[in-house]
């Protein structure tokens, strides 16, 4: 598996993979998510970080929760990406320190337009992951990922129904993705591997 993802990330930017997350924990991830769900204890997400943050719905539609150890569900799937980012650090030394990640639950409607994770310069986010945890996900769900060449951004080149235990993963700076519009409820888990980025003194805020 990893093997197969790493070399996806070198020689073309991405990776995707079906029954990468063990189906016991998809169910139990789905769960937590649909209790937050349920209980509105999720937060609108919105756009950039820090003061810059603020919400368009426009742009985005999902409703996140920053994952936080409190369940040994979350420990599970944070510790598989701590394992990872130990293997991507020695193949590719990548000097990847931190991982940080949120429930992302779409709305029936709910999109969110083409965009890059991490922007040039700024050397926060280096790896996007995103894992899925929808069962029996149906052909004409919609809330597809599209992945769009780098070099050409009106070029798609894969698209990826959400379905319980597929993860893709993707350099943040250069692949645009978008979320299309999806027709059922919708529950992934996004999350990215940062460098230490504090450049010229200008502290790079978290989230
Ligand atoms: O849920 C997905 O498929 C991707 C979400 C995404 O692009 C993001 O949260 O930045
Ligand atoms: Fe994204």
């Amino acid at each position: 598996m990893v093997p197969a993802l790493i070399e996806g990330l070198v020689k073309q930017g991405w990776f995707v993979g079906t029954d990468m997350i063990d189906a016991g924990l998809c169910q139990t991830l789905m769960q937590e998510i649909q209790h937050l769900a349920r209980h509105d204890i999720l937060d609108e997400a919105g756009i950039g970080r820090g003061k810059q943050h603020h919400l368009r719905k426009d742009i985005r539609g999902d409703a996140i929760h920053w994952l936080d150890r409190e369940s040994e569900a979350q420990r599970l799937y944070l510790e598989a990406m701590a394992y990872l980012q130990r293997e991507l650090n020695q193949a590719l030394y990548l000097g990847l320190f931190e991982y940080e990640a949120h429930f992302a639950h779409y709305p029936p409607g709910a999109f969110y337009q083409r965009h890059l994770d991490s922007f040039r310069g700024r050397a926060n986010r280096v790896i996007s992951t995103v894992g899925y945890l929808n069962p029996d996900w149906p052909s004409d769900g919609g809330g597809e990922m599209v992945i769009y060449a780098a070099d050409d951004p009106a070029r798609e080149l894969a698209r990826i129904p959400p379905s319980a235990g597929t993860f893709a993963c993707f350099l943040s700076e250069t692949v645009p993705h978008e979320v299309l519009p999806t027709r059922l409820p919708r529950a992934s888990i996004a999350g990215w591997f940062r460098r230490n980025a504090s450049l010229g003194g200008l502290v790079d805020p978290a989230r």
